[in-house]
């Protein structure tokens, strides 16, 4: 099976949103843990998982570049460099930076930047990111915990990280559809300009998008621009039809989640599962020992392991105090501290039996998923938009890994329906 789309994410979450997307739209999908040291699955997508959203940008380059020389070398007729839909970085990177490298690599000069998602309520309006009704800086985001966004202008943001030059292609062209914005984008090529953040509300947009960079060699953004990729695939007669593309062996063990986002949404979450399901909300602040948390947490789900319900844990925490631990360890230590507690609880929970595992958050995601020991990812059926079931190679688990503002209120218990 030819590989055609070649994608690098920049976290584990949005590594599987994007698997996802691809799934849904037709083609077969394959997520890998990091740059394999020998040759990549077989599947029309393959995905190479990074951590390396706040990774020091020399070392976000550098895994950056290896991963797409392994695509390259796989054949793949087109790249993704994903990231977040709420672009998820700082002015020293890693969006820019990477893409910059990445378009240097593949002797190209141009590339679209869109995170739009509108079904998850990403939507670009005049290079203005608006999550839901708010702007990005006023969503809850400008608390994030490793990268606050406070600038909801994409062209500025970007800007910050590139010495390209970033354009817009507006609503109006984007509006019109595939030949307008193919049309805007050469007038940026033109002029030299190396980044254009593209506006869209709909997936229609998105749709007519993905028709637009049919002929780019880089594609970048969040998993929603992906959607229309596969079409372009198809058109060219590239892609077969893919109907059992979702299915994974059927599930067993019993049910945990574990969260290490802070975001609203996990917020949400957890505040539900309280009403229904035994919940374990871990004190960061007040033990600052990640293997005293571990502990702590084994020992309390003793007991109370069930396959029918889920036993949720959770390190996450309200800003303030998010704010306390980072004033006390600093940002990278705290997270880092809080990472590997969760990593050690979820290896514990796999020990004892879990055969089912949800992870909240794409940081906590990424040392989790390292922890265990998981090479690649199956793709399976979508819980909610954005987050799949997923079946893990070689431990032989059904995981889920939920970016951190994905998911409706009762995820932690709908997710335990499946299957
Ligand atoms: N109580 C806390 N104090 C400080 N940092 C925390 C706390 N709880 C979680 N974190 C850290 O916050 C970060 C959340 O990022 P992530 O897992 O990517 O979630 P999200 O998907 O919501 O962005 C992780 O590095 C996690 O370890
Ligand atoms: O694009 C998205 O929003 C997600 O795929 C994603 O990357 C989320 O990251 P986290 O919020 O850190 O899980």
């Amino acid at each position: 099976m030819p590989l055609l789309l070649g994608c690098i994410a920049d976290d584990f979450t949005g590594a599987t949103d994007l698997a996802n997307t691809l799934v849904k739209g037709g083609m077969s999908a394959v997520q890998v843990i990091g740059v394999p040291d020998g040759p990549l699955p077989e599947a029309d997508a393959v995905i190479i998982a990074l951590k390396i959203r706040t990774s020091p940008v020399a070392d976000a380059v550098g895994q950056s570049l290896a991963a797409c020389d392994a695509l390259t070398k796989a054949g793949a007729k087109q790249l993704f460099w994903k990231y977040c839909s709420t672009f998820d970085s700082t002015d020293e990177g890693n969006i820019g930076p990477v893409g910059d490298a990445l378009l240097k690599r593949l002797g190209a000069g141009f590339a679209i930047a869109c995170p739009a998602f509108p079904t998850n309520g990403r939507t670009i309006y005049l290079g203005h990111l608006f999550v839901g009704g708010a702007l990005l800086s006023e969503s809850g985001m400008e608390n994030h915990p490793l990268t606050p966004m406070t600038d909801p202008n994409l062209v500025r943001v970007l800007s910050r990280q590139t010495e390209g030059g970033v354009g817009l292609v507006g609503f109006n062209a984007v509006d019109q559809g595939a030949v307008a914005i193919r049309r805007e984008m050469t007038k940026l090529m033109d002029r030299g300009t190396r980044w254009a953040i593209v506006d869209a509300v709909t997936d229609a947009h998105l749709m007519a998008i993905g028709e637009a960079v049919e002929r780019q060699a880089l594609v970048t953004g969040g998993s929603g621009v992906a959607m229309g990729l596969p079409e372009n695939f198809r058109r060219a007669g590239l892609l077969p039809d893919r109907s059992d593309a979702d299915a994974l062996p059927p599930m067993q063990g019993a049910a945990a989640v574990v969260a290490g986002s802070c975001s609203r949404a996990t917020l949400g979450q957890i505040g539900l599962a309280r009403e229904h399901v035994p919940v374990l909300e871990l004190d960061a602040l007040a033990t600052p020992d990640a293997a005293a948390m571990a502990a702590q947490a084994l020992s309390w789900v003793d007991g109370k392991l069930e396959a029918g319900r889920p036993v949720v844990i959770a390190a996450s925490a309200t800003p303030d105090k998010v704010a306390a631990l980072q004033a006390k360890l600093g940002r990278d230590a705290a997270g880092a501290l809080v990472e590997d507690a969760v990593a050690t609880i979820a290896a514990g929970l796999v020990d004892r039996g879990v055969g089912r595992l949800v992870v909240a958050g794409g940081e906590t995601s990424g040392a989790v998923v390292t922890r265990l020991g998981v090479t690649s990812l199956r793709i399976g059926p979508e819980i909610d938009p954005g987050v799949p079931w997923t079946y893990a190679n070689p431990t032989g688990l059904h995981l889920a890994l939920k970016s951190g503002n994905f998911g409706a209120r009762d995820f932690f218990l709908k997710a335990f329906d499946h299957g």
